[in-house]
């Protein structure tokens, strides 16, 4: 790969610092000038923290799973000198991938994997020619405008050998490029800048970075194909999409259009998002025998964002159906059932691939009588790595002073770190009592019934009153049959969704007594988990100088959904 330093195209003006004001975040610094035509969005510091977080992470992830391929190389191929694998550790065993990201390792995962001996032999005659040094990350920010990401990854991360930061508006590259000559000699001698569409860039340098970054303005669509393309093997793609009134409904059919699924209305519209996002990845993967990995997927304020790895594998990207669901949700009592557009069987020893069983719902509500609408698909697999987000909160904890926005990733990774891995979307006490018009349970009785009656429930992250769990919706409506019992609702007519659940007698008797695993452990321990938005200027920014009013904020953002 080679890039001339900061590009042929760059102006070589004085600036005079008294001209701008400086402004700080984490160790990076940029200077914005009273007439300030590039995007700066200061509440985007938990965005940029979190991706800091992750970056260390990954950082270390994939110095452990090279020492690991490392060692195994050594123990299958004797022949190979000790002295290569001396300094060797063991392999870490939260690895979920062996894939790594510099050449040799890729061949080696692909060796070990999908190849007869003949084929690897060569392949290990290969690995062995070529340098298996870890070279240090290569970071690639995509839309980078003012810099100021790229300069913390730069600054900040430790292991990162070279930040390439682009941006297709000529004033935001001239601003990149003072802030990094303002940021000194670490900064200057990692960071380079170049004035490119990131579209045609990521296209021409294919597998060249162990981590592309995309922070687009709205959505990220257009930039996911030439992005997934540009991630080495086992290299990760950071993803944030801002365009939450697309993603959550407002526009089902513009959703469609950008990310190829329908979203629903429901309570649970921002993990819907999340998921929407990473079945539109992987789908764009998969166009390169590509699939990919998710380790954290966040939202926050008012955006989502994807971390997820990327491996090339003709064979495990047959798994994708097996990833994905369609979402029927019921238009009277908004019950949700999930059907996933693939299934396999073992036929004669060997894995067959085919459509999903549907419908798994009938035409009418089983519940409630009424018609389903169906949304999706979704990424209906797990959207978290726990052992990833386990090492990343650790990892911040012990770096506090590293995060100017800790308490809010602490927070955020907190909720996360809860959440029940398998179970995608959430019920909302709130909603469920609306619709039987009755006093809500709290939610620590209504968790203990769920429980009691041998099932499994969590909190989400991405909403203080959501309620992850394992158990079918008529035992939820069960339960709160029994509750209505002794909380009567006024009667309603006949044919009110909620009249048509509670017409019906419990099969279950619910027991509210209050179950040990009923709150959660950072709630046991008071420990914070969602926190108030910071500022009253909190929102997505539009395009530099342009703000966003009150009542465009509640409506990008799907506030009072
Ligand atoms: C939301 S801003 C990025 C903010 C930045 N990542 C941060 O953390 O402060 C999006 C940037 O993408 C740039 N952009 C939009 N389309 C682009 C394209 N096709 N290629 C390169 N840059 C693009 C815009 O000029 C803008 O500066
Ligand atoms: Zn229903």
């Amino acid at each position: 790969m080679e890039h001339s330093k900061n590009g042929d195209e760059e102006k070589h003006t004085c600036f005079d610092v008294n001209d701008y004001t400086i402004i700080k975040e984490g160790k990076a610094q940029i200077l914005m000038h009273p007439t300030n035509q590039v995007f700066y969005n200061k509440t985007q510091v938990n965005n940029r923290d979190m991706s800091i977080a992750v970056l260390r992470t990954f950082i270390s992830q994939r110095k452990l799973e090279h020492e690991a391929m490392l060692a195994k190389r050594s123990k299958t191929d004797p022949k190979i000198p000790d002295d290569s694998v001396s300094e060797m550790k063991p392999p870490a065993d939260s690895v979920q991938h062996n894939g790594i990201s510099n050449d040799g390792c890729e061949l080696l995962e692909e060796m070990s994997r999908d190849e007869p001996s003949s084929i690897s032999d060569v392949r290990t005659r290969k690995l062995r020619r070529k340098d298996v040094e870890l070279k240090p990350a290569r970071v690639l920010e995509a839309l980078s405008a003012s810099g100021l990401r790229a300069l913390r990854y730069a600054r900040e991360v430790e292991g990162i050998g070279l930040v390439v930061a682009l941006d297709n508006d000529k004033v935001s590259v001239e601003a990149c490029r003072r802030n990094i000559r303002f940021n000194g000699s670490v900064a200057c001698s990692k960071l380079e800048s170049h004035l490119a569409d990131a579209r045609v860039y990521m296209l021409t340098h294919p597998k060249e970075f162990d981590v592309v970054d995309l922070d687009p303005y709205g959505s990220p669509s257009v930039f996911l194909d030439s992005a997934v393309q540009s991630v080495v093997d086992g290299g990760i793609l950071m993803c944030t999409a801002t365009d939450l009134a697309v993603l959550c409904g407002g526009n089902g059919e513009v959703c469609y259009s950008k990310y190829g699924s329908y979203p629903l209305r429901g309570k649970y519209c921002h993990e819907m998002a999340l998921r929407i996002l990473l079945a539109c990845i992987e789908s764009h993967a998969n166009r390169y025998k590509r699939y990919i990995v998710p380790v954290l997927t966040v939202h926050m304020d008012f955006y989502v964002r994807a971390f997820v790895r990327i491996y090339s594998s003709a064979s495990a990207m047959k798994n994708t159906p097996l990833k994905l669901s369609y979402v029927y949700q019921c238009t009277g009592c908004d019950s949700f059932h999930l059907q996933p557009v693939g299934r396999t069987i073992l036929k004669n020893n060997s894995l067959r691939y085919h459509p999903g069983f549907g419908p798994t719902v009938p035409q009418d509500c089983s519940d409630c009588g009424k018609k389903f609408n169906m949304g999706g698909p979704i990424w209906s697999a797990p959207i978290h790595d726990q052992e990833w987000v386990a090492a990343i909160l650790a990892d911040v904890k012990s770096m506090k002073e590293q995060y100017p926005a800790y308490d809010r990733i602490c927070a955020v990774l907190t909720a996360i770190s809860e959440e029940l891995p398998d179970i995608p979307l959430f019920l909302s006490l709130h909603n469920i009592s609306a619709t039987l018009k009755c006093t809500s349970p709290s939610a620590v009785m209504f968790r203990s019934a769920v429980i009691n009656a041998g099932y499994r429930t969590s909190g989400t992250h991405v909403n203080p009153l959501g309620l992850k769990t394992d158990a079918p919706m008529h035992t939820i409506w069960d339960i709160m049959r029994c509750w209505v019992k002794n909380h009567p609702v006024k009667a309603q007519p006949s044919q009110h969704p909620g009249s048509v659940i509670l017409a019906k007698e419990p099969v279950l008797q619910a027991n509210f007594a209050q179950a040990v695993a009923s709150l959660s452990k950072a709630k046991a321990k008071k420990v914070a988990r969602f926190l108030p938005n910071p500022e009253r200027h909190w929102g997505p920014k539009l395009r530099a100088s342009r703000q966003i009013t009150e009542r465009i904020l509640k409506m990008l953002v799907g506030i009072g959904r």
